[in-house]
C-alpha cells in the first residue's frame, strides 16, 4: 500500500510527541501520532459519541497503562501511539495553517506547534511500544570511578521515572539498598510538604548546620560532601532523590523551595531527575552553581541537553544518533559517555597539576628576578640603576625562561593514564586544592625571596674586596638567574622526554650565547664583559654556590615533606616507580 504523507510535524521536547498526517489509498486523511505517554495520555478523546465505543477505549487505554508500567520497569524506552481520522473542513484548516506556519520567516516554531495543537487532539488510543534504548559500553563502569572519585553524578532524564529507576539500577548508580525519596507532586503546595517531610524524615537538620552527609548548610563544602560520599551517614542507608519533571516546575520557581530541594538533593547519594523538560535540566544545574562553588559538568547527547551543557561549567556533548546540537553547544565532544572517565581523571588530573604548578612557577620566575634587581636598588641610593643590560633584561622573560615554562605547562605528567585510571581517588587531589592554594603561594613567595637574596649576596660576598664592574656583576646576575630558575623547574619536573632536556638545558645554553653576542657589539656599553670576567673562576664558583644555596632549602623541604607527609600522588609516583624497577632487577638476576 502507498501512503501519501502530506505533512509532519517533528518531535519536539515541550509537546514530546511528533505527528503525520497521511492520505490513505481510499482519500481518508489520518493524523498518525506518536509520543511520550503524558502527553499523549492527555489528549485521547475520551467521548466518542457511542456508549460501546467510549467502553472499549477504556479499556484499552487500561490495558496500555498497565503496559506501559510494566514495560517502563523493565528499562524500555516507552512510545503511546494514537490517532484521529480528519474530516475535510478539519484537513483544509490545518493544511492552510501548516502551509503558512512551514513557510514563515518569524515564528515558525510556535505557528507549527500551534498548527499540530489543531490536530493533535480528540485521539484514538492505538497501544504502546516498549524499545530497547541499550545502555552505552562501559557506562556503570564509568560511573563508579567517577563516584569513586568524589564526583557526584546526578541523571537528569527526560524519561518515565519507572524508566529511569530502571536504567540508573543497571548502570548501578542506583543499588537495591538505597533508601528512595521520590517526591512526585501535582501542585506547589504538595510539592512543598513532601520536600519538608523528607527532610524531617530523614534527618536534615538546616538549624545546626550539618546535613545527614556532614555537609555545610549554607556554605556548602564540596569537600566535605565528597569525602563522606562514601559513608551512608549515621549507618543508615544511603540516600536517592527521585523527582519528577511537574513537581520540578513547581520548585525551581520558589526560593524557598528552591532551597529545600538543594539540602535534600545535596544529602543525598544520587539525584535522579525524570521528565524534566530542556530548559529545568538547566535549572538544575543552575540551583547548584548559584549556591555552591561548585564546577558543574554537564554531560547529553540530544537537543534537549542543549540549554544544560551550556549553563554547566563544563558541557560535554556525545556524537551519537540524537544529531549533533549538544556536540555544537558544548566545550568538549567524544563519541561515548565511557571516555568522559579518561577526560576528566586523566586530562582532567594532568591540567589540574600543570596550572596549579605553572601559575606558582610564573609568579616566582618573575618575582625572583624583579626582587634581586629590588635589593640592588637599596645599594645604589635608590636611583634604580640596573645592573642588568637592557636585553638581558627584555631577552629574560621573553627568550632565557620562556620556553621552559611552556613545554613543562604542556608536557609534563605526575603520573601514568594507567595509575590514574585504576586509582580513581587520586582525582581527589584536585577537590583538595593541592596543588594550588593560599599556603602553598605563600611558601612559593618565602622561597623566592630567600633565592633572590642569595642571588644577590653571594655575589655581594664574594666580590667585596674586588673593583669588579657594574657589567660584570650584572653578567653573573642574569646567567645565575636564568640557572637557577631551570635547575629550580627541573627539580619540580616529573616527566622528562627529550624536548623537555631541549628546553630546560637549551634555554640555559641559550642564554649564554646571547651574552656573548650582547657583549661583543662594540657600541654598548657592556662591550666585551663575559670575555674579561667569564676568565674568573670566582665567577663560575659563584654562581654555582647561587644555585646550590639558592635551592636547598626548597629541595630539603621536598624531601622531608614526602618523607613524612606524603601525598597520594607522592604514594602512587613512588609505586609506579617500583613497578618499573622490581621487574629490571628480576630480569638482571640470573
Ligand atoms: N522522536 C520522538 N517521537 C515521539 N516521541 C518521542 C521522540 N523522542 C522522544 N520521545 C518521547 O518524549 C520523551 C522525552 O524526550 P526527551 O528527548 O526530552 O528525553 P529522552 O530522550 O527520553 O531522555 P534524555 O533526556 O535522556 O535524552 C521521551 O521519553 C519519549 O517518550
Ligand atoms: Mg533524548
Amino acid at each position: 500500500m502507498r501512503l501519501d504523507v502530506i505533512g509532519l510535524h517533528e518531535f519536539d521536547s515541550v509537546r514530546k510527541r511528533m505527528s503525520v498526517v497521511v492520505r490513505f489509498p481510499n482519500n481518508r486523511v489520518k493524523v498518525l501520532v506518536k509520543g511520550a505517554d503524558n502527553s499523549m495520555l492527555s489528549i485521547l478523546n475520551s467521548d466518542t459519541g457511542n456508549e460501546v465505543n467510549n467502553l472499549l477505549q477504556s479499556k484499552i487505554r487500561e490495558a496500555t497503562e498497565s503496559h506501559l508500567t510494566n514495560y517502563s520497569s523493565q528499562g524500555l524506552r516507552t512510545l503511546v501511539l494514537g490517532s484521529r481520522d480528519l474530516n475535510e473542513i478539519e484537513f483544509k484548516e490545518w493544511q492552510e495553517q501548516y502551509e503558512e506556519a512551514s513557510t514563515s520567516i518569524h515564528d515558525r516554531t510556535a505557528k507549527l506547534r500551534q498548527a499540530a495543537s489543531l490536530i493533535e487532539c480528540d485521539l484514538t488510543l492505538l497501544g504502546a511500544t516498549g524499545i530497547e534504548d541499550k545502555l552505552q559500553e562501559g557506562v556503570p563502569e564509568a560511573i563508579e570511578s567517577l563516584r569513586q572519585a568524589g564526583i557526584k553524578v546526578w541523571v537528569l532524564t527526560g524519561d518515565k521515572q519507572e524508566t529511569a529507576i530502571s536504567i540508573g539500577l543497571s548502570c548501578r548508580l542506583l543499588t537495591q539498598e538505597m533508601q528512595q525519596i521520590i517526591i512526585n507532586g501535582t501542585s506547589e503546595s504538595e510539592c512543598s510538604r513532601l520536600l519538608s517531610e523528607a527532610k524531617e524524615r530523614f534527618l536534615i537538620r538546616s538549624g545546626d548546620g550539618v546535613g545527614r552527609n556532614g555537609s555545610m548548610k549554607g556554605a556548602y563544602d564540596p569537600k566535605m560532601a565528597h569525602v563522606n560520599d562514601d559513608s551512608p551517614g549515621f549507618g543508615a542507608a544511603p540516600l536517592a532523590l527521585i523527582i519528577d519533571g511537574t513537581s520540578l516546575v513547581y520548585i525551581l520557581d520558589k526560593d524557598l523551595e528552591s532551597e529545600l530541594l538543594f539540602e535534600l538533593a545535596t544529602s543525598c547519594k544520587v539525584v535522579l531527575c525524570c521528565r524534566v523538560a530542556p530548559l529545568q535540566k538547566a535549572g538544575i544545574v543552575d540551583l547548584i552553581k548559584s549556591r555552591t562553588c561548585d564546577m558543574t559538568l554537564a554531560i547529553g547527547d540530544g537537543a534537549n541537553d542543549v540549554s544544560m551543557i551550556q549553563m554547566a561549567d563544563v558541557g560535554v556533548g556525545i556524537c551519537g544518533q540524537e544529531g549533533r546540537q549538544a556536540v555544537m553547544a558544548s566545550d568538549f565532544a567524544m563519541g561515548q559517555f565511557r571516555f568522559l572517565k579518561r577526560l576528566l581523571l586523566v586530562h582532567g588530573h594532568w591540567n589540574y597539576q600543570r596550572v596549579g604548578y605553572l601559575v606558582l612557577y610564573n609568579f616566582y620566575r618573575n618575582a625572583v628576578f624583579v626582587l634581586m634587581l629590588f635589593w640592588y636598588i637599596l645599594y645604589t641610593a635608590y636611583s634604580a640603576t640596573s645592573a642588568l643590560t637592557d636585553w638581558s633584561s627584555v631577552f629574560y622573560s621573553l627568550i632565557y625562561t620562556s620556553l621552559p615554562t611552556i613545554v613543562v605547562g604542556i608536557l609534563d605528567k605526575d603520573l601514568s593514564h594507567k595509575t590514574l585510571l585504576h586509582y580513581p581517588k587520586l582525582y581527589q587531589a584536585g577537590h583538595r586544592h593541592e596543588s594550588y592554594n593560599f599556603q602553598l603561594f605563600w611558601i612559593t613567595m618565602l622561597d623566592t625571596l630567600w633565592q633572590s637574596l642569595v642571588i644577590f649576596y653571594v655575589p655581594y660576598f664574594t666580590f667585596s674586596n674586588t673593583c669588579i664592574d657594574i657589567w660584570s656583576l650584572g653578567s653573573l646576575w642574569t646567567l645565575a638567574v636564568v640557572i637557577l630558575v631551570n635547575v629550580h623547574l627541573a627539580m619540580d619536573t616529573r616527566r622528562w622526554v627529550f624536548i623537555t632536556h631541549v628546553a630546560i638545558w637549551g634555554s640555559i645554553v641559550i642564554t649564554f650565547i646571547s651574552m656573548v653576542l650582547i657583549d661583543s657589539i662594540p657600541v654598548f656599553p657592556n662591550y666585551g664583559t663575559i670575555y674579561n670576567i667569564g676568565t674568573s673562576l670566582t665567577y663560575w664558583i659563584t654562581i654555582l654556590l647561587i644555585i646550590i644555596l639558592g635551592l636547598l632549602p626548597r629541595f630539603l623541604g621536598k624531601v622531608i615533606y614526602q618523607m613524612l607527609w606524603p601525598t597520594d600522588i607522592q604514594i602512587a609516583r613512588e609505586a609506579e616507580i617500583l613497578r618499573k624497577i622490581i621487574p629490571k632487577q628480576r630480569e638482571m638476576r640470573p
